[in-house]
């Protein structure tokens, strides 16, 4: 299958502050590495400037893991993951960001859900919710407040996420499409409903996406998915394009890692570093 959409193009003049500065919000103690698969894929996927929210103690790890990132250090609690406290720090910290990605390895902690009822009130700004994310969504109860508008959103749940979120359980693949189709009418979101293959389905389309393999089944793919998908949001895509093409690009990335690792040898890593095979292909023109 071709691409869904062509990949965003870069004006000649351009410079990073026209690209997209995107905030990744995430891990914990212990997780450290999800949230910096995410920022790293947004720097592969074309961002200009890439920041990682982090609870205080995660911050030099995932600083390390790439020279690129720029990191926020936030409050944390004992067990090294986001405090109440963090959210004031956040909030003075959001306002130049084009689009912002929360969850992978963040926890549930009382702090992570505050950091998410702060996102979801952030109406005009382009969000991704992942993992932790959409936990923190499923334990305040967002599926079942009244249909709203929620702005600009993106939820990639994977189907243990989706049971949280609808109640229908994993073995129900249709039941859990159907269900995300109608939450994402009642609040006006896009919802990429992974799984092999991953169907991305907004209040009134569906698409399936038909690349990616199954040596994906790996922790921290699914990291990398959302840092790839808000990294095309802050470019400037629709909710609806950038999950698309993200699902797309990432599919294709993990084929690619697959074909010089193998299924069961590759991990998120090489599909991360997979993605520039793609973003070249478009612009050699190639896909
Ligand atoms: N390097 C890291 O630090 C990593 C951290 N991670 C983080 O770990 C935390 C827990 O996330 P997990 O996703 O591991 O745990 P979850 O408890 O959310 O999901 C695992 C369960 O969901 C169900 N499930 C998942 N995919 C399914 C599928 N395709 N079909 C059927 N059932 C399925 C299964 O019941 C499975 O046991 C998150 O914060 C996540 O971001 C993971 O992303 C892995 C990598
Ligand atoms: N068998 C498969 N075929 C195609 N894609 C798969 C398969 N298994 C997993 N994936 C993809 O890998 C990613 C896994 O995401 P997720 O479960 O959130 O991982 P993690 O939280 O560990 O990063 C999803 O994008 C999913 O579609
Ligand atoms: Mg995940």
């Amino acid at each position: 299958m071709p691409p869904p959409l062509p990949f965003p193009t870069r004006a000649s003049d351009a410079h990073k502050g026209d690209l997209g500065r995107v905030l990744l919000i995430g891990g914990s103690r212990g997780m450290a590495g999800s949230i910096s698969l995410s920022a790293i894929a947004a720097l592969h996927t074309g961002s200009g400037l890439v920041s990682a929210a982090v609870p205080d103690r995660c911050l030099e790890t995932v600083a390390s893991f790439h020279p690129c990132l720029m990191t926020i250090p936030l409050k944390q609690n004992s067990q090294g993951q986001f405090c109440t406290d963090a959210v004031s720090e956040l909030t003075q910290r959001i306002g130049p960001f084009d689009a912002i990605g929360c969850g992978p390895g963040m926890s549930t902690s009382e702090g992570a859900i505050e950091v998410v009822r702060l996102l979801l009130r952030q109406r005009n700004r382009k969000r991704v919710f992942d993992a932790d994310a959409i936990n923190c969504l499923a334990t305040m109860g967002w599926p079942t407040t009244a249909t709203s508008d929620a702005g600009p959103i993106v939820l990639t749940p994977h189907p243990g996420e989706l049971l949280r979120l609808t109640g229908v359980a994993p073995s129900e693949r249709d039941g859990q499409i159907d269900a995300a189709q109608a939450l994402a009418a009642q609040h006006n979101v896009t919802i990429v409903v992974k799984g092999g293959p991953t169907v991305v389905v907004a209040p009134e389309q569906r698409w399936t996406n038909d690349n990616g393999n199954p040596g994906m089944a790996t922790g921290g793919t699914g990291d990398v998915l959302a840092g790839m998908i808000t990294s095309l949001l802050g470019q400037g895509m629709s909710p609806w394009d950038a999950a698309r093409l993200g699902v797309w690009l990432h599919g294709a990335a993990g084929d690619e890692a697959a074909k010089t690792h193998g299924q069961a040898g590759m991990t998120a890593l090489e599909l991360l570093l997979a993605i520039p095979k793609l973003t070249a292909a478009y612009e050699n023109g190639t896909i």
